[in-house]
């Protein structure tokens, strides 16, 4: 096989994943579509270099080469921008600097001063500068994005940039270096397969990026209460289930608060619904900022709220009870123009050897919130009727 009917081939191969990514993008979510349009340009313009790479012997090379590379760079640009608008970047015009350079320095050394080893030299450089900057903004991303086709990615780019520069060397360094990319040397018999890995391989391990994204979105969704962010019932339950058995393990005091918004229903119907919803994020972010990093807040329904904590000993879980109460009261929360002052109950259970599970213990929770209710709101009170800021 010669290089220009390996180039056909690679050709082909990219045509053929552009086509299914085309096909297949109407099944992404939106969010995900404007990243994929790009991925799919990228590839159909990578086929499209090669194509014409294909047709070299009967074009012009001062207007071929340089075609053929504007096709390839900005595709390979295109991955770039595909990749920053995956991870919400803002578009940046700087992206194209590398095309814009690239083509006139081609132009310049097939039609001017003709050089292979110049023009192979421009080819590595912009090819590096852009895979570098793919992987660079895959590598700024690990906290969204654990996913091992974000790995891959980050492989793909580097072995396509190390061989672009190593191609450049070779060529530097052989003692008859061939006059042009289609001789028959083992380093042009490679090249297409190496540029085909990225719009093949790559193509492949961008659409289980994306399939990664939607699978984390749907596990957020499932376990996140949309409105506060804090972690729902499911959550509560059955992390609650596996704190029973830690406390029990290690001998911890093993804590339930549940806090509850007085008068909300008098908020909801003064103020309207979406004022409502402003408390009940106000109160959760009061919640969340009074727990500690092992503590686990969430929202069990309504206007009902749990923490799971683990302390030392039991007065520290009355005092977190405390804490939030006074936190919730003395943050008032901008509504309809005025600063209101909203203000909770809690009812505070801990776990003892006659619970047999979780759910126990949330009843006993529940038992002494209704007390802190009947006794007037405003308190916290701890299970058998335990006033917690009286007895402070
Ligand atoms: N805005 C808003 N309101 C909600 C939501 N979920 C439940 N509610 C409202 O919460 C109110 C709960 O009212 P009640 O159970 O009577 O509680 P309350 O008025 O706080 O009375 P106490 O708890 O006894 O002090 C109802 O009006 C529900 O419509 C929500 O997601 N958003």
């Amino acid at each position: 096989m010669d290089p220009l009917t390996a180039f056909a081939i690679a050709a082909l191969m990219m045509l053929l994943n552009g086509g299914v990514l085309g096909i297949l993008h109407r099944d992404l979510p939106e969010a995900l579509r404007p990243s994929a349009v790009s991925w799919r340009i990228g590839t159909l313009l990578q086929a499209g270099g090669c194509v014409l790479l294909t047709v070299q012997r009967q074009l012009p090379p001062a207007f071929l080469l340089p075609v053929a590379n504007f096709f390839l760079i900005l595709g390979i640009t295109c991955y770039w921008r595909a990749l920053r608008q995956f991870y919400g970047l803002p578009d940046k015009p700087l992206i194209y600097l590398p095309l814009v350079v690239a083509v006139p320095g081609m132009w310049w050394f097939v039609a001017v001063t003709p050089s292979l080893s110049a023009r192979l030299w421009i080819a590595a450089i912009v090819w590096a500068v852009i895979m570098f900057n793919c992987s660079q903004v895959l590598r700024i991303s690990p906290r969204i994005d654990r996913a091992v086709s974000r790995r891959v990615l980050i492989a793909i780019f580097t072995v396509v940039a190390a061989f672009m520069v190593l191609r450049a060397v070779l060529f530097m360094l052989s003692p008859s270096p061939g006059s042009s990319i289609i001789d028959h040397t083992w380093l042009n018999m490679i090249t297409p397969m190496v540029a085909s890995i990225l719009p093949v391989t790559g193509t492949t391990a961008y659409l289980l990026l994306c399939s990664e994204r939607i699978r984390r979105q749907w596990e957020h969704a499932a376990t996140t209460d949309y409105l506060t962010g804090l972690v729902n019932r499911r959550i509560i339950a059955t992390t609650g289930s596996q704190r029973v058995s830690q406390a029990r393990e290690h001998g911890k005091v093993f804590g339930v608060a549940l806090v509850d918004i007085d008068y909300f229903k008098t908020i909801n119907d003064r103020y309207g619904h979406d004022i409502g919803d402003l408390a009940l994020k106000h109160v959760a972010a009061r919640i969340e900022r009074s727990c500690k990093a092992e503590d686990l807040a969430g929202r069990q329904g309504g206007e009902e709220f749990v923490v799971l904590l683990t302390r030392d000993d039991i007065t520290q879980v009355l005092a977190f009870g405390e804490k939030v109460r006074q936190s919730v009261r003395s943050a008032p929360f901008p509504a309809n123009g005025t600063d209101l002052t909203i203000c909770v109950s809690i009812g505070i259970a801990t776990l003892t050897p006659a619970d047999k599970q979780f759910d126990d213990l949330l009843r006993r929770a529940d038992q002494a919130l209704y007390s802190a209710k009947a006794l007037g709101r405003d308190r916290v009170m701890a299970e058998f009727g335990h006033d917690v800021a009286k007895s402070a």
